[in-house]
């Protein structure tokens, strides 16, 4: 049996980023660039006042205080007409380019208004240069400002609008389809007879997939029959990504292997070193990757975070597609099982001034409440040999 870091490199191995295309900057958030963007003008434009002020000749504020006259008043917007001489200054607004003689702005809260003649006394010496932003100090024309590969954020979108970069090449969101397998199994408004149980790994996957952006379909449920399970795999086939779940370990029932090898999928693993979600299947049929997860329901949503997630992401663009793990302090001792690492629901919190983690009460594969009283995943490493309070941790944050 393959384990878990061994799944996750085939996953990554076998995936491609999609077929990258333009989009309005503005509908980029969460997705990564798919080329460099450069800038098509200097930032700030031109020289510009960092302050409400006046735009003066900083030598002429040597024997301070001064008095200048004031020649004209700059909004932002408006480009300056007249040149500053010595003697002279002009009111300015922040944002507004600085005139031609001017080489340094005292903020007004520095100055005294003289209500005659339109003068002003500037209160001390200022150094030249001062409250002035140099056109292309931040950006230059033509810089890169962003690089394929990047992660579009809001700072990243602001960049976009900063360069007029209206629309841009990003990597899209992958097409996913979700087929439920189990005889079983009833639809959310039914109230399940003694041998039925409701439909919830649909809904959790379809779930999982749209936190990442991914664009979902919910196939429905299909019976534990090679015509049903096999006629609803190939309408997912226009997927980029089918998931199943259900189906996948040695019961009589148990159909989803077969009938993806009767269909000539290539599978790549059907089993992992792992608890929960031993017998968990990748495989690729033309286009699509093909998951069938094991119909436990915590078994389910722990493969779809190690390797689901992994393989939207890498289609995605990015460049680090896995689960990241963080480390804290575990809160109490652990009883390891071995031979499989283990992903148990647990409950995360800074305490103490340190991340703590703890195990929440947990009866298995089949117990999604306990998950609901988790917002991580606790790993136990196949090779620990035992877990005790105060040893760090290994942890993957679900939200
Ligand atoms: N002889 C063996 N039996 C089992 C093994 C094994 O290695 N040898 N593995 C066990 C493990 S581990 C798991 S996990 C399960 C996985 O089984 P399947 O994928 O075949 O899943 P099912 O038998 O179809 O269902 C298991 C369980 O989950 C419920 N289920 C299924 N689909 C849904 C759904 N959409 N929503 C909610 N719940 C669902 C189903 O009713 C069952 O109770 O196999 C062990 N057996
Ligand atoms: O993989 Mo199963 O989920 O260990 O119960």
């Amino acid at each position: 049996m393959i384990s878990v870091d061994t799944a996750i490199k085939i996953v990554t191995d076998k995936t491609e980023p999609l077929q990258s295309r333009a989009v309005p900057f503005e509908n980029t958030m969460g997705l990564c660039l798919a080329q460099d963007v450069q800038s098509d003008i200097d930032m700030p434009p031109f020289d510009r006042s960092a302050m409400d002020g006046y735009a003066i000749i900083a030598e002429d504020t040597a024997h301070a205080p001064v008095e200048l006259t004031v020649i004209e008043s700059i909004a932002a917007g408006y480009m300056p007409t007249k040149k500053v001489s010595h003697g002279q200054a002009s009111k300015i607004m922040t944002g507004a380019a600085v005139p031609e003689g001017a080489n340094a702005v005292v903020k007004f809260e520095e100055t005294e208004d003289i209500q005659t003649d339109n003068r002003v006394k500037i209160l001390r010496s200022i150094d030249k240069g001062s409250n002035i932003s140099k056109k292309g100090e931040d950006i230059q024309i033509g810089q890169t400002v962003l690089y394929k590969g990047m992660v579009i954020r809001p700072q990243e979108i602001g960049i976009l609008a900063s360069v007029g970069k209206s629309y841009v090449e990003v990597f899209p969101t992958p097409t996913i389809g979700i087929i439920s397998t189990g005889s079983e199994l009833v639809d959310v408004e039914s109230k399940p007879s003694v041998a039925q149980i409701r439909n919830s790994n649909g809904y959790s996957l379809a779930a999982q997939a749209r936190r990442l952006k991914a664009d979902v379909e919910i196939l429905g449920i299909v019976k534990d029959t090679k015509e049903e399970i096999s006629g609803m795999l190939q309408k997912g086939l226009k997927k980029d990504i089918l998931i199943l779940s259900g189906g996948v370990s040695m019961g009589e029932y148990d159909l989803v292997g077969e009938v993806m090898k009767d269909l000539h999928t290539q599978i790549y693993f059907e089993k992992v070193a792992l608890r929960p979600g031993k017998p968990v299947i990748f495989g690729r049929k033309d286009k699509t990757l093909i998951f069938a997860l094991p119909g436990n329901p915590v078994a389910s949503f722990v493969t779809f975070e190690l390797f689901i997630y992994t393989a939207i992401r890498k289609m995605m663009g990015f460049s680090n597609p896995q689960r990241i793990t963080i480390q804290a302090t575990l809160e109490t001792d652990i009883f390891v099982k071995r031979k499989r690492r283990e992903y148990r629901p647990a409950l995360f919190c800074a305490r103490d001034n340190t991340w703590k983690v703890s195990p929440v009460e947990w009866h298995g594969s089949a117990d999604l409440l306990a998950t609901t009283r988790a917002n991580c995943l606790l790993i136990v490493r196949e090779d620990a040999q035992k877990l005790a309070a105060g040893q760090l941790v290994d942890v993957i944050l679900l939200d």
